[in-house]
């Protein structure tokens, strides 16, 4: 079963569009929980443009008091102050993503092996804290032996490639040839995985049809834009539907 984590990072951009407190990341974090996603995702940048560090130990104390089962995924790039509010955030799993600060987005997997003196302690700082770590990787399999070298317990498949294809059937056959491979690959190495960018309702089926074994989307983008149409609660709604067992 593949389990849906709303990032909320879409939400709080719209709220920092002015100094008032909506729309809320908690109040639309909780409306999405109690829908049935399973966790809450969030990508704090080192600008806070959309996540403010202040949000994290809201969401932590949101998620005791009233989801205490559901899953908190902190994704980012593993600076001291990143790792610092890691530390007041008590995720379930860290996602760790090559992002540069001036990048308007991920775009890119790690490269495991140029990387890996610099991953290796975070990997084992984040373990030794009890914490899930994912690596975010492209869906090339060049280098996933090192990323378990490395003690990642998941890969999380950088998706933006194949969301670019919504409108070119076969560009995206192509990037499912290159998912399923890249996905398998990890699989045989013992890593679960997980999956995430621009991904929707409509290419989430195909996805999972290739790789059922997806432990966890996780959808800000494309799920902020169906909120905006059918409400936060009936776009969850939405996509749980569309990662149900794939026939
Ligand atoms: C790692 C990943 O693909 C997502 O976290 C994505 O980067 C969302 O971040 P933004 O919402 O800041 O674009
Ligand atoms: N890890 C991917 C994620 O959290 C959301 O990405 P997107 O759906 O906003 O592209």
């Amino acid at each position: 079963m593949t389990s849906l984590s709303v990032n909320v990072n879409a939400v709080a951009m719209l709220r920092n569009r002015r100094d008032l407190p909506w729309p809320s990341v908690t109040g639309l974090s909780r409306i999405a929980l109690a829908a049935g996603a399973a966790g809450i995702t969030v990508h704090p940048r080192p600008d806070q443009r959309h996540i403010r560090f202040s949000d994290v130990p809201e969401l932590r104390a949101l998620l005791d008091a009233e989801f205490p089962t559901a899953e908190f995924n902190i994704e980012g790039y593993p600076t001291p102050e990143f790792l610092d509010l890691v530390r007041v955030g008590r995720p379930d799993q860290v996602t760790l993503v090559p992002d540069d600060p001036s990048q308007a987005t991920s775009d890119h997997g790690w490269d495991f092996i140029g990387r890996a003196a610099f991953l290796k302690p975070v990997v084992e700082r984040l373990k030794g804290e009890g914490i899930r770590v994912s690596l975010f990787a492209d869906p090339d399999p060049k280098g996933y032996e090192q990323a378990v070298e490395l003690g990642a317990d998941r890969l999380e498949l950088y998706t933006g490639p194949y969301g670019a294809t919504y409108d070119d059937r076969a560009a995206q056959s192509r990037e499912l040839d290159r998912l399923e491979t890249a996905g398998k690959h990890a699989e045989a190495l013992g890593l679960a995985l997980n999956a995430g960018h621009d991904l929707t309702v409509a290419n989430l089926p195909p996805l999972l049809r290739r790789l059922p074994a997806i432990a966890e989307v996780s959808i800000g983008h494309g799920l902020t834009a169906e909120a905006l149409e059918f409400g936060m609660a009936g776009a969850v709604g939405r996509f749980i539907r569309a990662i149900q067992p794939q026939g």
